[in-house]
């Protein structure tokens, strides 16, 4: 029987925390949500349509239409697609519709772990154990370029780097649930650490807080 716990993981693009979320929920049999997903699914439906991506109301309808069992990680990995999302990302109404769908997510029996921008703070502000992942813009840029050349893909370092600067940007500057650290979010900088360090060491994190509540 999994246990009933519910983790929040929140940090910058490409700071390993989707990696992190996976491993925990294997770990702890656990539900994951990646929530980007979600944001990726209303900008994939923006473009196909030739929607602009600033479109409230069409972006509210295709948030509606975002089925949780259905996000298909691979076909909106584009990078074209992140983009777009971080700007459908700053319309209220859109997270309104979509941090409902994610809350219903966090509320199945058994927990689960879900990860993002701003899970700690807006979406589940009561998880058991919140993570903020961060990394260096440069160890983040080298990441996901070793990403995209593991896959045949070719890219240019500098590109990824601005890219990965502009959407810090947007995601820690926009005025409604911006990316930053929850007051009671557990910092792991993982800038130096392999997959496998900062698995353990968010481990231990969880581990401690379920030790706790035994005692209490
Ligand atoms: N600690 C680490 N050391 C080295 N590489 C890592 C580490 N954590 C993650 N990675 C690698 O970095 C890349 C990005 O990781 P991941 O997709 O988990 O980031 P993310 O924060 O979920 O990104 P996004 O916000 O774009 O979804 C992946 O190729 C992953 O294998
Ligand atoms: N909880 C979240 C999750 C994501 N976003 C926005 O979506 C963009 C894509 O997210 P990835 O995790 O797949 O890279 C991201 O840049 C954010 O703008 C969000 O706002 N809230």
């Amino acid at each position: 029987m999994p246990l009933p716990l519910l983790i929040a993981i929140d940090g910058p693009a490409a700071s390993g925390k989707g990696t992190l979320a996976r491993r925990l929920a294997d770990y702890f049999h656990l539900a994951h949500l990646d929530t980007g997903l979600t944001y990726r699914a209303v900008a994939h439906e923006m473009l196909r349509r030739g929607w602009p991506l600033d479109d409230a109301e069409h972006a509210v309808d295709a948030a509606g239409q975002v089925d949780l069992t259905a996000l298909d990680k691979h076909a909106l990995s584009a990078h074209a697609v992140a983009d777009a999302a971080s700007k459908v990302a700053v319309i209220p109404e859109v997270r309104r519709v979509l941090v409902d769908k994610q809350r219903a997510f966090a509320a199945q029996e058994g927990g689960a772990v879900i990860d993002g921008r701003d899970i700690g703070t807006v979406v589940c502000p009561d998880a058991e154990v919140k993570l903020f992942v961060t990394a260096s813009a440069e160890v983040r840029a080298g990441r996901r370029l070793r990403d995209i050349e593991s896959r045949g893909g070719h890219a240019e370092l500098d590109e990824i780097l601005d890219d990965i600067r502009r959407r810090d940007e947007r995601d820690m500057g926009r005025a409604d649930s911006p990316l930053r650290p929850a007051t009671d979010a557990h910092l792991l900088d993982t800038s130096e650490m392999s997959i496998e360090a900062a698995f353990q060491a968010a481990r231990a994190i969880v581990d401690d807080a379920l030790a706790k509540r035994k005692q209490a």
